[in-house]
């Protein structure tokens, strides 16, 4: 063949199998084009189908979504509540807000100045119109406990009693005296709940009587020589909630059942407000059956208090996220500090958690900043595979510096249990926040490094803040709760909020399990193993 057709030729099979390629290429994507559309129309199809489906069913009132057979909820056991309308005879008085006038005008005056200033003044003040409630609950409404269900689950759940005003009261609000006291360590939104128990009682509800104030946890009961009962007003209280702690102070130990049920008597006391982590319910209880023993209709009502969150069923006790909020300050302290301080900074932070790590392990996660975080609920492995110094000298070697929370109560493996306790039978924890910065120390110049090792304990700094915006909302419900249930002749009940719903919780349920723990193979500890990336020491 010529070299010139042969030239041809190459140019004709070149040309042929570019159009060939270009031709499968333009038929192929049209194609997928056309699936594409075709999928589309099919998808637009489908929502149309779904919204008029859901359109039909909100008309016809059915409930919409998929009905999945294998998670069903048939039971529900409530956990009911004592009522003292079972043994006293009730008032039987209508349930209405009374609006009783307040004379709170200004907190900044001295309450004897307000009064004689404006004693003229004050016989104009006529109490506010009665207002129904919105809602009225019923004792049969209830929160369902274990809202998470799991396919094959057994179909029945618990039901906690839901929290609200009752129609008809159990005591007349005329004649009721109150008496209102706190136990244990500090917890940010004592004075919140204390006030809106005052405010509640004196202006809701229009009680006729006093509101003892009982200072100095248990032992103010009693020990009259220490701590004398206060008598609350709405004016008294009108400015504590801005302050951290307790006006009434608190303390440990000193529970005596036959001196409390002794000034309940005397001073006819028909409903105690008990402000306390587990220890305080454990006893509020036993005040509760002593009033059932001597025939006292006396409603006993919890409001459950602690920074370590160690209070089981709640979905969080008040107080917490404030303390969470206020450690965010020391961990950021601790994280400056390292990253300033060379060579090989590391800041450890000490927090409080006697048995639960809920607060070190939820600032942990709040703060995002944290390399290494300690717990009494795992393990503390030191050194090798699984070791925490390890682990922490690869974070400074990567980042230059370190962070790391310690909660009080971990490290009872390498420390051991102290047998000794406080005033209400606590056992005292050894020293593991200054043990781990030792041990840093020592670790870092066994392989031939320094460590400079800054420690921090913001322990009582953390629990004596006031009450962010959020706990404030929460001891504001809590107050206004546990009032509405004592009135209503609830007894040996405390409040809280589960499942994100405000509820009565019988003391004996709560008590039973606590104080929880966090549960090493849960969720929160493997979301803070993501965070610090330290070795899971969890078997
Ligand atoms: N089983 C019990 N029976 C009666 N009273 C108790 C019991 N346990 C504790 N108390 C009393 O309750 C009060 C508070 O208890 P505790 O000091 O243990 O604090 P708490 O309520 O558990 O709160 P915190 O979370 O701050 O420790 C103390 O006055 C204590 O004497
Ligand atoms: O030193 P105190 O006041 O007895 O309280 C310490 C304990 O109180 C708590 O804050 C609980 O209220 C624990 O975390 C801590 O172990």
């Amino acid at each position: 063949m010529p070299s010139s057709s042969a030239g041809t030729l190459a140019t004709v099979i070149v040309a042929c199998s570019v159009t060939a390629a270009v031709t499968f290429y333009l038929t192929a994507a049209a194609a997928e084009r056309k699936v594409l559309a075709e999928k589309k129309r099919q998808y637009e199809r489908d929502l149309e189908l779904k919204e008029k489906t859901i359109a039909a069913r909100k008309l016809s009132g059915e409930p919409t979504g998929e009905v999945i057979g294998d998670v069903t909820v048939d039971k529900v056991y409530l956990w009911n509540i004592e009522d003292l309308k079972k043994r006293f005879t009730p008032c039987n008085i209508e349930n209405v807000m009374r609006n009783k006038a307040s004379t709170t005008t200004n907190p900044y005056y001295f309450p004897s100045m307000k009064k004689s200033a404006s004693n003229d003044s004050m016989a104009e003040l006529s109490d506010g119109k009665p207002t129904p409630y919105n809602k009225l609950i019923t004792n049969h409404e209830c929160v369902l406990g274990e809202i998470v269900r799991k396919p094959n689950q057994q179909p029945y759940t618990h039901g906690y009693v839901r929290a609200g005003p009752r129609r008809l009261l159990h005591f007349d609000p005329a004649k009721v005296n109150a008496a209102i006291v706190t136990c244990g360590g500090l917890c940010p939104g004592l004075n919140n709940v204390i006030r809106e128990i005052v405010n509640t009682l004196s202006q809701t509800y229009g009680i006729g009587g006093k509101i003892f104030g009982i200072q100095g946890g248990y032992n103010g009961f009693h020990d009259f020589e220490h701590y004398r009962p206060v008598e609350l007003t709405p004016e008294l209280v009108a400015n504590i909630h801005h302050e951290g702690g307790t006006v009434l102070g608190s303390s440990r130990g000193g529970f005596d059942l036959d001196k409390i049920l002794h000034f309940l008597k005397s001073n006819k006391v028909s409903c105690l407000f008990v402000i306390g982590g587990d220890g305080t319910h454990r006893g509020a209880f036993r005040i509760h059956e002593g009033c059932m023993e001597q025939g006292m209709n006396v409603a006993i009502a919890g409001i459950p208090k602690t920074i370590d969150n160690d209070v089981d069923y709640i979905d969080r006790s008040f107080g917490f996220e404030s303390s969470v909020e206020a450690a965010q300050v020391a961990i950021r302290s601790a994280k400056t500090e390292a990253i300033c301080n060379m060579p090989n900074g590391i800041g450890v932070v000490k927090l409080m958690g006697r048995s639960a790590g809920f607060l070190a392990g939820h600032a942990t996660m709040a703060s995002g900043d944290v390399d290494l975080c300690l717990l009494p609920e795992v393990p503390i492995v030191l050194d090798g595979e699984k070791g925490c110094l390890p682990h922490l000298r690869k974070r400074v070697k990567e980042q230059g510096y370190a962070v790391v929370v310690v909660a009080e109560g971990a490290g009872e493996d390498l420390l051991g249990v102290s047998a000794e306790t406080d005033a209400s039978g606590n056992k005292k924890l050894p020293a593991i926040g200054t043990h781990m910065k030792q041990e840093i120390e020592k670790y870092f110049k066994e392989k031939g490094d320094i460590a400079t090792v800054k420690y921090i304990d913001p322990s009582y700094t953390v629990r004596s803040v006031p009450a962010n915006a959020s706990d404030s909302l929460y001891c504001m419900q809590l107050g206004q709760n546990a009032v509405h249930g004592a009135m209503a002749g609830f007894t040996g009940f405390s409040v809280g909020l589960c499942n994100n719903r405000m509820v009565f919780i019988p003391i004996p349920e709560l008590v039973s399990t606590s104080p929880r723990s966090m549960n090493p193979h849960g969720r929160t500890w493997e979301r803070i193993l993501a965070i610090t990336r330290q070795p899971n020491t969890v078997v």
